[in-house]
């Protein structure tokens, strides 16, 4: 039996503006997305009857029914398939785990029966993350998540996720924002040279939902009280909708032994060091 097993990245938004919203009530966005070397496995083979077994560190409280992202990209494929999840990223987090799961879910389903990807707007149906998640590398990402451009070359990070092991409810975050129509990014975006002008850039750009989700979960402020007197953090920002949030270092080094000091801090707390954009 063919299985076809596809790696779910971890998305980060490294900026999130808020820049209107729909009739639908759905927001407009403007968002510098990567992913993180970090992230759930799937793994398809053919089946009579459809099935998911979710495991792996972080499977605790995930649905095992046809409620999880990866059983509806398969019903949207229409194929019987069983599918294994292996969740190595916490749920409602932020870091878009069930749209990358999904969007792997179509990918290995393709592979394994030939058939086309769905269009984008059926991709869009699943989830607004599941277009940019689909394409696993660094895009800005506008409309509500079907304009997706790719940006080739921009340089490495080195990163420290931070989730403090409380659910955030995307809907909940956007419906506390206080002002729907913010800035987007300036557009064309600049060109980076080095890591350290991305860094700086971006502490001039934002997450617009970063208000929101702490009056939904106040424990992210002191996530980010904790980030930020790592020695060697030059950044700290929260992606998504939260909890988690990040800190940026000047090196790998740096990064893991932030991530050392705060795993022994906080050992309730998912803590994870790693590169972003590394395949860009
Ligand atoms: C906020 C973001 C940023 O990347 O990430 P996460 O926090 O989910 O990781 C995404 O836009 C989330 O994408 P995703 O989680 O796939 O969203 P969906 O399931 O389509 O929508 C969940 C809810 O979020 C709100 N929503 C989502 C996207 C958007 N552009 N406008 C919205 O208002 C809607 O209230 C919707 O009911
Ligand atoms: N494969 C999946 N992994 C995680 N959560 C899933 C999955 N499928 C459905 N869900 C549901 O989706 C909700 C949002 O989870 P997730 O996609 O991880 O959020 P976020 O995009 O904020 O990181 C969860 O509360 C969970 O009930």
């Amino acid at each position: 039996m063919t299985t076809i097993e596809v790696f779910a990245p971890a998305k980060v938004n490294l900026t999130l503006h808020v820049t209107g919203q729909r009739a639908d009530g759905y927001h407009a966005l403007d968002s510098l997305v990567v992913f993180a070397g970090i992230g759930d496995i799937v793994g398809v083979s053919r089946a009579e009857e459809p099935s998911l077994t979710v495991g792996g560190p972080m499977a605790a409280g995930v649905p095992t029914d046809r409620g999880n992202l990866v059983m509806k990209a398969a019903r949207l494929m229409d194929v019987a398939a069983d599918i294994h999840l292996e969740k190595h990223l916490p749920a409602a987090a932020g870091l878009g785990g069930g749209s990358s799961d999904a969007a792997a879910t179509v990918s290995a389903l393709a592979r394994l029966t030939g058939q086309p990807l769905p269009d984008a707007g059926d991709l869009l149906c699943l989830g607004a993350d599941v277009p940019v998640c689909l394409q696993q590398s660094t895009a800005r990402m506008r409309g509500v998540g079907e304009d997706v451009t790719p940006l080739p070359g921009l340089p490495e990070l080195h990163a420290v996720l931070v989730n403090p092991g409380l659910p955030v409810m995307t809907q909940q975050v956007f419906a506390g924002l206080a002002d729907r129509t913010n800035p987007p990014m300036p557009d064309p975006l600049p060109e980076f040279t080095s890591t350290a002008a991305l860094i700086e850039w971006l502490a001039g750009m934002r997450n617009d939902l970063e208000a929101p989700a702490i009056a939904a979960q106040p424990v992210i402020n002191q996530v980010f009280d904790t980030l930020k007197v790592t020695p060697g953090c030059l950044l700290t920002r929260m992606s998504g909708s939260g909890g988690t949030c990040f800190g940026l270092y000047g090196d790998a080094e740096t990064a893991s032994s932030a991530a050392g000091r705060l795993q022994e801090a906080y050992p309730s707390w998912w803590v994870v060091a790693t590169v972003l954009n590394a395949a860009n």
